[in-house]
Order: structure tokens, then C-alpha cells, then sequence
């Protein structure tokens, strides 16, 4: 699904230049769930950023699902993103004029695809379905997260990319949030997850940790078989 070959990333700053990453390769299949772990600075977002086609890298590529996204022009690398790839992020990203169900739905003007129908049995699955109305100002953090994800959930991407999503929530909230990434993995997506906590440790598949913009551990998490096959 996913295929790292030597990808860098270097900024300059002034004179100087900060090697915030690489090289790095790696490949990530279909239903994995990964967690990126790793101290401050060590080059965790600027990764996500680049498997996400929104960060060129300074060399290498970024294959997903067969698609080299740097090889594509903006314009192309943004539909690819639109209908391939979810984002959740710690601050959620919701506009804050806009209902519930509106933001989920923000995206149904490029893909017809998506459906109001689809998107209110998502909000169901979810537990927002008294919200649908609401704006931003009016939820929870967990329930802006929630709306985030069926955002992100509702294309049915091939990949969905995490940053910190529960970095604004409590430990209860940030664990449910947690299961429904687990899950949307279980049922065939691929889930890369930027942590720095330990919530998601014991359903996530596979955990690679970065030290100084390379890959110090890439672990697979043989002990979660138990708790993943539990249907939750
Ligand atoms: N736009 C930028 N210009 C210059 N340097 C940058 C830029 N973005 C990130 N960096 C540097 O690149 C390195 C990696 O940053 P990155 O944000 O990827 O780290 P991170 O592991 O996600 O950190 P954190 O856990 O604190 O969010 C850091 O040294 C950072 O200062």
C-alpha cells in the first residue's frame, strides 16, 4: 500500500541545514495499523506530511497504492489526496461555520461518491447522531474528533493518516477514537497514526520509532492478535 524508497527531507533555515529526515525505506501493507513513535523534533509530522503528498521530499519517493505522488502535478497529487487519503489531526480542522453533518460532508462536491445517507449511518456508528446539527463551538472534543473522523472515514480511503488525534482528548475519549481507527484497519484500510502516547500501543499492528529523522525500531506487534480479533 504503502512504499518508502529513500526518501529525505532537509530544510534550510538561513545558512543552516536541518536533516529532519531520512533516508528512509519502508513499505506498509493493506489493514495495517502503525504507530510512528519518537522524541520532539525526531521528524515524525514531516514523515505524515510526505505520505500524504503534502511535503515534497528532498529525494526519494512516496508510493500509495501504486501512485508515485511526487511524479503527479499539484493539481493531480491533490485529487489523489481527496479521494485516496483521510486526515485526523490533534485540532480536528473543522470549519467552524459549518454543521456537523455539513463537514463530513464538505467533500461531496469533488466526489459524488459520498452520500448524505452514508454519511448520517457513519455519524450513527459514531454516537453523534444528536449532533448532526451542531456546529464545532457546540461538541465535545471527542465529538469534534468523531465528526473528523467520519470526515475522513466517510470516502472509504485506502489510507488515513493520524497526527496526534488524541492529543486534545481524555484518556477514555482518546481510546475510543483509538478502536475506531483499529477498526477501519481490521476492515482493509491502512492506518499511520503519529503518537506519543501509549493508548494506541496494544491494538496497533506494527510500531516504528525515529530517532533524529531515522528508523531506529520497526516492530511488529505480535502481542495484539488477542485483543484484535475481539469484535468490538
Ligand atoms: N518548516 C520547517 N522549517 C525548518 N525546519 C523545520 C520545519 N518543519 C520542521 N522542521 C524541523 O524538522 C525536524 C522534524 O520536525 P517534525 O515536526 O517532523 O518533528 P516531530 O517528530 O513531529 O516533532 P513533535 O513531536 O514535536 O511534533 C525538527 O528539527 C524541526 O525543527
Amino acid at each position: 500500500m504503502i512504499k518508502l524508497h529513500h526518501i529525505t527531507k532537509n530544510y534550510t533555515l538561513g545558512k543552516d541545514k536541518v536533516e529532519a529526515l531520512g533516508p528512509i525505506s519502508l513499505e506498509v501493507g493493506a489493514g495495517e495499523f502503525v504507530l510512528i513513535k519518537g522524541p520532539s523534533g525526531c521528524g515524525k509530522t514531516t514523515l505524515l506530511l510526505a505520505l500524504g503528498g503534502m511535503l515534497h521530499p528532498s529525494g526519494g519517493s512516496v508510493e500509495v497504492a501504486g501512485q508515485n505522488l511526487y511524479e503527479l502535478s499539484e493539481k493531480e497529487r491533490a485529487r489523489f489526496r481527496g479521494e485516496q487519503i483521510g486526515f485526523v489531526f490533534q485540532m480536528f480542522h473543522l470549519l467552524p461555520y459549518l454543521t456537523v453533518l455539513e463537514n463530513v460532508l464538505l467533500s461531496k462536491k469533488q466526489q459524488p461518491a459520498i452520500n448524505r445517507d452514508k454519511a448520517v449511518e457513519l455519524l450513527i456508528q459514531l454516537n453523534i447522531q444528536n449532533r448532526l446539527n451542531h456546529t464545532p463551538a457546540e461538541l465535545s472534543a471527542g465529538e469534534k474528533q468523531r465528526t473528523a473522523l467520519a470526515r475522513a472515514i466517510l470516502k472509504q480511503p485506502k489510507l488515513i493518516l493520524a497526527d496526534e488525534p488524541t492529543g486534545n482528548l481524555d484518556p477514555e475519549t482518546g481510546q475510543e477514537v483509538v478502536r475506531y481507527l483499529a477498526r477501519y484497519s481490521q476492515q482493509g484500510g491502512t492506518v499511520v497514526m503519529v503518537t506519543h502516547g501509549d493508548q494506541a500501543d496494544a491494538l496497533a499492528t506494527r510500531i516504528i520509532r525515529l530517532k533524529n529523522g531515522k528508523v531506529t525500531e520497526d516492530r511488529r506487534n505480535t502481542g495484539i492478535s488477542i485483543e484484535r480479533s475481539v469484535k468490538k
